[in-house]
Formats: C-alpha cells, sequence, structure tokens
C-alpha cells in the first residue's frame, strides 16, 4: 500500500470513525493487504520473528514473581517467537538470576541520558550493566499518568539505543481521539516523534495499544487493529523506508489474552503482542505466545 498518510487519512477517518461499532474489514483494505503480504514474505524471513512482551507494569511480590517465573520455565514455548517479559525495576535482578535465557528482560522506562544525579532515576547504561536488553518507552500509562510528552520519549529512545538498549516504541489513542476521528493523527504524530530521534530501527519494535483497551477488557477487533498497524507500516514505508515498514514488527496490545490472541494473531500486519494483565499468568502467557501457530495456518 503506497498511499501517503495525507490521502490515507481522508479515507480511512470516517471509517474508523465507525470502526468501534462495526469493525468490518473494509474490502478495499483486504486487497491492499493481499498485495503488502506478497510484498512482505521475503522480509518476514529474514527478521519478522513473532513478539511478544509481557509488561508487568507495577505488580507483583518476591514471592509471587518466583512463582511467575517457575510457572514461565515449565512452559513450552513455540521456538520461532522472540519473548521478553517487564517486571518492574526492583525486580529485575532476581527474574533475570531465575529466569530461563529463552526469555529476555525488558525494563519499563528508564532515564533520558547518562547516568548522574537524577534522584529516583535509572540509565541505559545501568540497564545494560546487569543485563537488561529491552525498554518499553512511550506507554500510555507514562505519557497520561506521568505526563511525558512525545519529545521526552522520543530522546528516551534515541539515548537508550544508542546504549545498545533494545526499544519497545508504544503508541497509541485515547478514546476521545478515536471517536473524533483522530486515530491516524495520534499514532502518525507520536511515531514521527520516535522517527525524529531513531537512526537505526533494526532494534526498535513498536507497539500499537489504543488506550481504551489497556486494562479494560475491551479488545480491539482484529480488524481495527490490522488497520492500525497496516496504516502505520505504511507511514514507515513513507516517511522511514520501505526497508524499515518491511522489516520492523508491530505488535498490538490492549486486553489481550488467551481466548482472542489466535484471532488477532491472524491479521497480517500484527506481528505479535504486548500484553500485560494476562502476562501474569504464566499458562495464559504461554498460550499467547504459541498463537504463533495461528498465525503460521493464516499465512
Ligand atoms: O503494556 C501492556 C498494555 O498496557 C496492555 O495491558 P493489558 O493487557 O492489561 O490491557
Amino acid at each position: 500500500m503506497a498511499a501517503a498518510p495525507s490521502s490515507l487519512a481522508s479515507s480511512h477517518l470516517t471509517r474508523l470513525a465507525a470502526a468501534v461499532a462495526a469493525p468490518a474489514a473494509p474490502q478495499q483494505l483486504r486487497l491492499r493487504c493481499s498485495r503488502r503480504r506478497a510484498q512482505r514474505v521475503v522480509a518476514m524471513a529474514g527478521s519478522g520473528k513473532f513478539f511478544v512482551g509481557g509488561n508487568w507494569k507495577c505488580n507483583g511480590t518476591k514471592d509471587s514473581i518466583s512463582k511467575l517465573v517457575s510457572e514461565l520455565n515449565a512452559a513450552t514455548l513455540e521456538t520461532d517467537v522472540d519473548v521478553v517479559v517487564a517486571p518492574p525495576f526492583i525486580y529485575i535482578d532476581q527474574v533475570k538470576n531465575s529466569l530461563t535465557d529463552r526469555i529476555e528482560i525488558s525494563a519499563q522506562n528508564v532515564w533520558i541520558g547518562k547516568g548522574g544525579a537524577y534522584t529516583g532515576e535509572i540509565s541505559a547504561e545501568q540497564l545494560a550493566d546487569i543485563g537488561c536488553q529491552w525498554v518499553i518507552l512511550g506507554h500510555s500509562e507514562r505519557r497520561h499518568i506521568i505526563g511525558e510528552d512525545d519529545e521526552f520519549i522520543g530522546k528516551k529512545a534515541a539515548y537508550a539505543l544508542s546504549q545498545n538498549v533494545k526499544l519497545i516504541a508504544c503508541i497509541g489513542e485515547l478514546l476521545e481521539e478515536r471517536e473524533a476521528g483522530k486515530t491516524f493523527d495520534v499514532c502518525f504524530k507520536q511515531m514521527k516523534a520516535y522517527a525524529d530521534s531513531i537512526s537505526n530501527w533494526a532494534n526498535v519494535v513498536i507497539a500499537y495499544e489504543p488506550v481504551w483497551a489497556i486494562g479494560t477488557g475491551k479488545v480491539a477487533s482484529p480488524e481495527q487493529a490490522q488497520e492500525v498497524h497496516a496504516a502505520v507500516r505504511d507511514w514507515l514505508k513513507t516517511n522511514v523506508s520501505p526497508e524499515v515498514a518491511s522489516s520492523t514488527r508491530i505488535i498490538y496490545g490492549g486486553s489481550v489474552n488467551a481466548a482472542n490472541c489466535a484471532e488477532l494473531a491472524k491479521k497480517e500486519d500484527i506481528d505479535g503482542f504486548l500484553v500485560g494483565g494476562a502476562s501474569l499468568k504464566g499458562p495464559d502467557f504461554a498460550t499467547i505466545i504459541n498463537s504463533v501457530t495461528s498465525k503460521k495456518v493464516a499465512a
């Protein structure tokens, strides 16, 4: 799909406004998806591994995390999935020392630059020092509760990547923004802030997380998620490069669970998930990881 964001916006905004109530995939979009599927086969074969992250947020105790780690260590996981969990900072070392190396570790935040006199902050150098390979940035809870803005998030992203900490870059619209037909505008603005700061996308995964779906039990329909993922991929194609658009994984987050993951995973542009609540239950998280099998069948 080669249309520029501006031309996409006029045709999609009307559909997006109605999509919450009537999420059927437009025929036109399906046709464009078929073309893009063919175009992406080569790129996905090289670098597009399914990716599932578990964001534990501010949950857990030493005991509950020990139980969760035991469940994850005992789980049978499909091999062709990148799996990452993000414990609260204070438990990262415990998890790092007890969790199978099959699963990588992410932080949920990081300081904007080099460490020093920044009370309460954790630097990217410190994450790398303890073997924490990833960081989640731009999560809606940090945007809308803590008040982080696009520029601040972009600078954090650039510094983390410069220290070889890989990035899960979150974007997503509020319910009122979706209802006002601004979903694409919001997501593209958030994408631009990342693109202004990122020169190498090899270590970046984008997480589309509509805020209205986070922790609400109201998951986006597969068609709603696919439509935004496809638009974000087109944005990357137009504004970064076709190669980055093809190779960058775009994962979905927001009320993903063991029951709904398979249908979402079948969608062409959904390359995995960022999971909150359901990642706190080992067997459920394993089911979500293993939903890659639905993707293989759909492909
Ligand atoms: O980072 C994860 C998202 O905020 C999704 O959370 P949730 O699965 O609890 O809705």
